[in-house]
């Protein structure tokens, strides 16, 4: 006799032994799904060219239409794109992993968090790239696999954006749409003025600004850029990013001369939001400002925006403009901080299902 007992952690008993034919029941677990934008599995051409496609194909991404933004993509973009962005990518690859620092940091993100649910059985922590590997669909499969019946999906992006925060909730939800027997989600939002956060961000500030050997004149607190269209058309993402400045600013007692907010990443020859980093750095040092540090509390981790990008290009800018001293800050990462603030938020969306 096929007789199949449900993994079902705390009401196991209650529902005992299955008669025979019945397919397995697999309930009762929480999953909380960590999830952040992707990253390519190499820095050969290849893994580019795949990645980028993926990543440039979302419709969230680009808003062209297809019949315009195809041939460009395929034509001119996937052809150049892959080489020069793999070079930049062989810049700041974990060797020892042979992975980018995203997928490294992102996972153990997932491993601290798994940490400290270590003591409830019920509680089990996955995560998932929007692009490229591991995806959120096989996260979600390993999560229903033992027996996970409702979902905390956590999009890793502080300030809500259509490209970032509804595209992940977008990719979860294409996954479910496979499912017969779906699980309960609940998405967390955004927490760009999440107290928890300002605090453990400006925490990180100031630890790294005393271990400096120089004073900054100017911090700039650097956000991804999206085209300004998309803000024009009521995406929040610019208002979010100005308010977790302005709550810095509050929390570390500096004007808006002292902690600037500009904008980075740029892709493609239409007008983004302003102002941009690499512009602002340039003005900053032809007008005599020396020092500077910049700081990414936009990103949970660090990524090739922030260590090729910023710690990279945007250093050498300011240097050639004349600047002297400049300081990366990092992101809040798998930090002590940046991990209490990522659990607190878990475990308020949690409240209910525990
Ligand atoms: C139109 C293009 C893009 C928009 C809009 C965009 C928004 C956006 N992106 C992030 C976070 C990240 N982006 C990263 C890399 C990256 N971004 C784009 C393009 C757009 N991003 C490209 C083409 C790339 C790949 C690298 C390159 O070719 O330059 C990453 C890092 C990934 C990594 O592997 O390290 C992150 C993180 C946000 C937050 C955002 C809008 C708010
Ligand atoms: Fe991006
Ligand atoms: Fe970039």
């Amino acid at each position: 006799m096929n007789i199949q007992t449900a993994i079902d952690s705390d009401k196991a008993k209650a529902v005992g032994p299955l008669p025979a034919g019945h397919p397995p029941v697999r309930q009762g677990r929480i999953g909380v799904l960590l999830s952040n934008l992707g990253t390519p599995d190499g820095t050969d051409y290849w893994s580019l060219w795949r990645y980028l496609r993926e990543f440039l194909s979302d419709p969230r991404i680009i808003e062209l239409n297809k019949a315009i933004w195809y041939p460009i993509l395929y034509g001119a973009v996937l052809t150049t794109r892959p080489q020069k962005a793999g070079a930049n990518y062989a810049k700041i690859w974990n060797r020892e992993k042979d992975e980018s620092p995203l997928r490294t940091i992102t996972r153990s993100q997932t491993e601290r968090l798994a940490a400290a649910f270590a003591d409830d059985d019920r509680v089990v922590v996955e995560w998932g790239m929007r692009y490229g590997n591991p995806s959120i669909e096989g996260a979600v499969e390993r999560l229903t696999a033992q027996g996970c019946d409702r979902i905390v999906f956590f999009p890793l992006y502080p300030q809500y954006s259509a490209t970032t925060t509804a595209t992940a909730n977008d990719q979860l939800y294409r996954g479910l749409m496979k499912m017969r027997r779906m699980p309960t989600v609940r998405s967390v939002p955004p927490y760009y003025d999440e107290p928890a956060y300002i605090e453990a961000l400006a925490r990180s500030i100031e630890t790294h600004l005393t271990k400096l050997d120089f004073e900054p004149e100017v911090i700039l607190a650097s956000y991804h850029g999206i085209p300004k269209s998309y803000f024009e058309k009521g995406d929040p993402y610019h208002c979010h990013c100005l308010k977790t400045t302005r709550l810095l600013r509050e929390r570390l007692g500096m004007d808006e001369k002292r902690l600037m907010t500009t904008f980075q990443s740029l892709f493609g020859k239409a007008e983004w939001i302003k102002p941009y980093t690499d512009k602002t750095v340039e003005r900053l040092a032809s007008e005599g400002v020396k020092s500077i540090a910049i700081v990414n509390p936009g990103f949970s981790a660090d990524c090739i925006e922030t260590l090729e990008e910023i710690d990279g290009e945007v250093r050498e800018v300011f240097m050639r403009a004349g600047g002297e001293k400049f300081a990366h800050i990092p992101c809040l990462n798998d930090s002590e901080d940046g991990m209490a603030m990522l659990e607190q938020l878990v475990r308020r969306e949690l409240a209910g299902w525990l």
